[in-house]
Order: C-alpha cells, then structure tokens, then sequence
C-alpha cells in the first residue's frame, strides 16, 4: 500500500459531523448547569475567578471558557472573560429576549428521538396536529423562531418596500406565532396595519411580543384555524406565509392558498418564507433534514421546491413570481398576479 492509497477516495466529513453535531448543544447545558452567564454578567474575570464562583476546576473552566469564546458566546481579551453582546441579550435571565430556558430544555432535540419509529410507521406517534398540541408546542417553538429570524425579518421587510416603495400595507400575518415578520414590517411602514391569525392561546404571547415592539395600536387579531377560519373580506396587500405551508402539506396548502388569493387586493403580494429543496431533493441539506422534522411531527407536512410553490401559485393567480436572498437558508418568496 502506498501513501495515496491509505487515504480514503471519499470526503469524510458526514461522519466527523455524525461525531460533533451535538457538541453545542451540551457546550450550553453545561455553561447553565454551572449558572455560567450570570456568573459572569457584566464582569471582566479571569479562569479562576470563575472556576471558584461556579465550584468547578480550574483545568475544566480553561478548556470550557475557550470553547465558548471560540464559539461566540464569549469575548476573551488576555486573560479575561466577558460575556458577549449575544449572550447578554439572550441567555441573562433578566432580558427580554432570553431563550436560556428553552435551549436548557431537551426541547429542541428531543424530537430526533421518535425519528427511528416515525420512519417506521411513516408518520408520528402523536405529532405537532390539532389546536391542543399546537397550543403546547408553539409557544415554546415560537421563541426560538422568534430570536432566529429578527434580522432576516428586517430584510425581508427591506426586499418587500416596506415604508419605502409601500406606506400603509394592510398586512395578514397567517399562522403568525411571534408575529416577527409582520413586526419587521411594521416598524418599517409606520402606516402599516396587521391582522394577525394563530390559534388563541398562541396569540397571547403574540401580543406580548407585539406590545415590546411599540405597535400594538395598529395589530388586529384572529384566533382560531387557519384552515377553518372565516377571514373578514379585506383587500390585503400583503398576506404573510412564513413557515407554515410544509406543516399544512401540499393539499391544504393549496386549499388555503385559493382561499388567501381572493383576500389580496390586485396588486398585493403573497411572502412566503419556506426551505427550498431542489427538486430532485439532494440540496440544500438544512431543507432536506427539516423534511424529516415534517416527518416526526406531522402526518401531512413536507418540504417543497420553489418549482412546486410556483405550480400552485399560478393556480390560483399568482402568476409574478420573485426569489429574494434575505441572508437566510430560507428566501422570501414574492407573489403577484400582475
Ligand atoms: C413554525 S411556526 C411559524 C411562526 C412564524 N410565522 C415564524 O415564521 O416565525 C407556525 C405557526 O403557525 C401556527 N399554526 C400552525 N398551524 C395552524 C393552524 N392550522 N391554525 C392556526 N395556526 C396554525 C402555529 O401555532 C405557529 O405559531
């Protein structure tokens, strides 16, 4: 055997990433376990300063400290710790966008748990369905969404025109959750009204994210299915879809499609903010594993390509269709019938 034929012939990072996918998410466990980021709140301190105030050793908080800095959950400058700006906001208890809770919680991953049996039976046990398990499981998911997508919010909002080609959207926010996109715009029309739609117990922490923001004077709230709600006649120019269509699946969602195509106005628009496999599904891989988050949770959801979006788009008289790069996996999808 000669050195080149002691190299494999194949990339082998899918299964260096098999080994790591999880570190992280430990990484943070355990920084919560030792109350790490109150530790540190706004001080400058050195390895064992904080291997004494956490009660751990002074060999472990080096390597631990390290990781996080490299990580950016820290800032290291010589020989001190800081917290970083991201940390601050989101993992102190006392701020508002604290997501601690939820990342400490096994929330986030035990779904990949039920992956072995919802391949098997080609579905889940008991999914993310119907108004009580959605009133459980989104609250907690909308955090999350929430925090991940506030930029990507503001671009979209950017590529929409909002408050600047559009003043006063009259805007629909359809399965709404944290209300992050129609936020966006909001604060970027300040004309703008928004009627936002989620199930009822979803939308009282709507409002609350609503109410943080300052524009609760200009939202408007439907609580109930999406599917069987009946919308109040309006002529929308902007009617929201983000994130919801792959839990409704391709019948339903083409159903609800033709029922919001007769809500907008002439000249409105349908964003949709989806993962966008390609059609033979081999890319991107975010999409392609979201599709099995589809398969443990839902008996109808799925991942569709911008090729399937367009078919029932144009169906029901979205027939401009534009792609807009919003720095996310997802784009926004801009529809309109002229
Ligand atoms: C994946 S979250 C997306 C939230 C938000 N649009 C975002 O992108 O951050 C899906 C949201 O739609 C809501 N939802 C899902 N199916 C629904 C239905 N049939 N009726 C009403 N709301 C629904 C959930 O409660 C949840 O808030």
């Amino acid at each position: 055997m000669n050195t080149n034929d002691f190299a494999f012939a194949f990339d082998i990072q899918p299964i260096a990433n098999a080994f790591n996918d999880i570190r992280i998410y430990h990484l943070l466990r355990s920084a919560f376990d030792f109350d790490l980021f109150r530790a540190i709140g706004n001080s400058h301190l050195t390895v064992s300063q904080l291997a004494e105030k956490t009660g751990t050793s002074q060999r472990g908080m080096m390597f631990f400290l390290d990781a996080l800095a490299a990580l950016g959950f820290l800032e290291k400058e010589k020989e001190t710790y800081t917290l970083s700006f991201l940390s601050k906001q989101l993992l102190l208890e006392d701020s508002p966008d604290y997501i601690g809770d939820l990342l400490r919680s096994p929330f986030l991953n035990e779904d990949w748990e039920k992956l072995t049996e919802a391949v098997r039976r080609g579905g889940p046990l008991e999914g993310v369905e119907g108004q009580a398990k959605a009133e459980e499981f989104f609250p907690k998911l909308i955090q999350f969404l929430h925090v991940v997508h506030r930029n990507v919010a503001v671009k979209a909002a950017q590529a929409i025109g909002a408050g600047t080609v559009h003043n006063g959207l009259n805007v629909l926010d359809v399965g709404c959750g944290s209300a992050v996109w129609s936020i966006a715009i909001a604060l970027a029309d300040r004309k703008a009204q928004v009627t936002a739609v989620d199930f009822p117990k979803v939308l009282e922490h709507t409002r609350s994210y609503v109410q943080r923001h300052g524009v609760a004077d200009r939202y408007h709230y439907i609580g109930g299915n999406i599917e069987e709600i009946d919308y109040l006649f309006e002529n929308y120019d902007l009617i929201i879809l983000a994130n919801i269509l792959h839990s409704e699946g391709e019948k339903k969602s083409r159903v609800l499609l033709k029922k919001l195509s007769e809500l907008t106005s002439s000249t409105g628009q349908i964003a949709i903010i989806e993962f966008l496999p390609n059609r033979q599904r081999t890319s991107p891989v975010e999409a392609i594993l979201f599709g099995l988050r589809m398969l443990i949770n839902t008996t109808e959801g799925g991942i569709y390509s911008a090729e399937e979006y367009e078919e029932w788009l144009k169906e029901v008289g979205f027939n401009k269709i534009s792609y807009h790069d919003i720095g996310s996996h997802s784009p926004l999808l801009l529809a309109s019938k002229s």
